[in-house]
């Protein structure tokens, strides 16, 4: 049994979905899975499956940060874990996304330390499993949820990052900030899984404020969705 996510062999579902926090991760049991059964609450890292439309999906807990997460994924890999999918909040840059779109994630700047110890400090391009990328685009599109697809960066340090700061990495087409996605795609592509990412915007780079509850509830709700109806396309 894995150190942090404490299931036994079999308990974990080919396909999950990675929200960062435990509330969604139960959200999402108990509101799109059919016969949810808790495997973890070990350290928090709340993990569920049941089915969705009939197919076993997961739902487990990242916590916050490219450290955690990068543990939490390591282990569900282990457990069999083959699709992993990321359903996160983010910091918008570009001032054209409006609370509670989402993005699908193309790509994820690595700014933070956890794929620089991996890689032993090489450059390199972290992005999404490529059928993963586009069934999260199709589910989008069918559902007529707005969004838009395009970089991230990922950071570690929610509150060094600052308005203008952010603002330089719009130069270079980033979207939006978030802490997980970057450690994931380099870890599913050294372990030979898929992974992709989708974020609902919780709030403006740079201003504490989050987006009104009911208006981020609504994004993560199509968040989830689009994420479901994408795992249900890639083996
Ligand atoms: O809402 P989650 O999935 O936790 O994602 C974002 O929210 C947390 C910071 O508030 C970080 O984990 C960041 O990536
Ligand atoms: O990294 C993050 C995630 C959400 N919101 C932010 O402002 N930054």
């Amino acid at each position: 049994m894995p150190i942090h996510v404490r299931a036994e062999p079999g308990s974990v579902a080919p396909r999950v979905l990675l929200p960062g926090d435990p509330g969604r991760a139960e959200w999402i049991a108990r509101t799109y899975l059919e016969d949810p059964v808790p495997y973890n609450t070990h350290r928090g890292l709340l993990g569920y499956t049941g089915r969705y439309k009939g197919v076993p999906v997961s739902v487990q807990t990242t916590g916050m940060g490219a450290p955690s997460a990068s543990i939490v994924a390591e282990e569900l890999i282990r457990l069999g874990a083959r699709v992993l999918v990321r359903v996160g909040t983010c910091g918008a840059v570009d001032e054209a996304l409006r609370p509670s779109e989402l993005v699908v994630v193309q790509g994820a700047v690595p700014l933070e330390g956890t794929t620089r110890q991996y890689l032993g400090g090489l450059p390199y391009a972290p992005v999404p499993d490529v059928e993963v990328f586009l069934a999260l685009l199709r589910a989008a599109r069918r559902l007529g949820v707005p969004h838009q697809a395009g970089l991230v960066v990922t950071e570690d340090a929610f509150y060094a990052t600052t308005k203008e700061g952010a603002r330089a990495w719009a130069a270079y087409g980033v979207l939006a900030f978030e802490m997980e996605a970057s450690a994931l795609f380099l870890l599913a592509k050294m372990r030979k899984v898929r992974a992709g990412a989708v974020l609902a915007v919780s709030n403006q780079i740079g201003d504490p404020e989050l987006v009104p509850p009911e208006v981020l509830q609504e994004g993560v709700r199509r968040m989830t969705e689009v994420a479901l109806e994408a795992v249900l396309e890639v083996e």
